[in-house]
């Protein structure tokens, strides 16, 4: 079977770019290819990390759309979007994957990727748990929410994109609990470490499960303990020790509930052993710069 063609829109630093070049590589996502990263900022870091891995790159901007005489912002927008499918289509990918893409994708960006046979499926990497904090800085506003005794978790996923933000099907979810080192000063940075680490696992494993969907490989993806597998469990959390791990179970974004380790059954025993869950190293940090700013 020839790899998967992945395309990868990124904004900034290129951190969960590089989790998913160094996946590519390292047989965490096997027979996969990213074969074009295009980013809307010129010194995107991401850039950087794609011509590093001999990956092709475009840059798409959106300030010449909307520097053109008497056009409108949303017929600049809808301009930009409608080109920018293009560019995707031409390499015929197999998945579109936002990893940190910081534009609102309008239908004249997702109608011709869903028309084309077979659909050509988009997913997005987002810092919150399902219908939490739809939209960007969404960690800030978890951090502040939790701040004011509103929440007591935050989280990632991944999920289909769709027009409304952030509200497609989940695919991955993962729960965070704060912790007390969340609050005071630098509360904010503290999380939004832990929260990166948990994306560069989380990114990797919404791609595999979506190239799994793709290839008609079941729910879990190649590679999962299917016949054991629990089809609707995709959320683990983790609270402050990796030893004592609370499960949830989401289905079709829904939490059903919690319940503790110690009751969980062996197939999800085996499920975490498969993602190396239980481990407690999360996926090294990716290789490169820190975390560096778009322009
Ligand atoms: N139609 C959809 N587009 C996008 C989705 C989606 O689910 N449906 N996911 C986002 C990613 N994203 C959050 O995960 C997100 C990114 C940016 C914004 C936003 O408000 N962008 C502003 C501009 C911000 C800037 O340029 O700095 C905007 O587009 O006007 C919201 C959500 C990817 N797109
Ligand atoms: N709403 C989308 C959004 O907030 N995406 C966020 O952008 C960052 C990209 O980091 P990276 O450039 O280092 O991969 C990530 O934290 C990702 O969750």
């Amino acid at each position: 079977m020839p790899p998967a063609r992945i395309t990868v829109l990124i904004s900034g630093s290129g951190t969960n770019l590089q989790a998913l070049i160094d996946a590519t590589k390292d047989g965490s996502l096997p027979n996969c290819e990213i074969i074009r990263v295009i980013s809307n900022r010129k010194s995107a870091y991401g850039l950087t990390r794609a011509r590093n891995a001999n990956i092709p790159t475009t840059y798409h901007n959106l300030l010449p759309y909307k520097r053109k005489e008497g056009v409108s912002e949303s017929a600049a927008r809808d301009a930009y979007d409608a080109d920018l499918a293009t560019i995707v289509l031409a390499d015929h990918p197999d998945l579109v994957v936002c990893a940190g893409w910081m534009h609102i994708l309008t239908p004249s960006f997702l109608d011709p990727l869903s028309t084309t046979t077979p659909p050509l499926p988009v997913i997005n990497l987002h810092p919150a748990l399902p219908a939490a904090f739809n939209g960007a800085n969404a960690i800030e506003r978890a951090h502040a929410a939790w701040v004011q005794g509103k929440v007591d978790k935050t989280g990632v996923m991944v999920h289909y994109v769709v027009q409304e933000v952030d509200m497609g099907e989940p695919i991955v979810v993962r729960e965070i609990q704060f912790q007390e080192g969340d609050a005071g000063e630098g509360g904010v940075e503290r999380l939004e470490e832990r929260v990166h680490h948990v994306e560069w696992g989380v990114i990797v494993e919404g791609v595999r499960r979506a190239v799994g969907k793709l290839r008609g490989e079941g729910e879990g993806g190649e590679g999962m303990n299917s016949s054991s597998f629990v089809p609707c469990l995709d959320l683990l959390t983790l609270n402050n020790s990796l030893s004592d791990i609370q499960m949830s179970i989401w289905v079709q974004g829904s939490q059903l509930n919690n319940i503790p380790s110690a009751s969980v059954c062996s197939p999800l025993d085996s499920w975490c052993k498969e993602l190396d869950l239980m481990s407690p190293v999360f996926p090294l940090d990716p290789q490169g710069k820190s975390k560096g700013s778009g322009d």
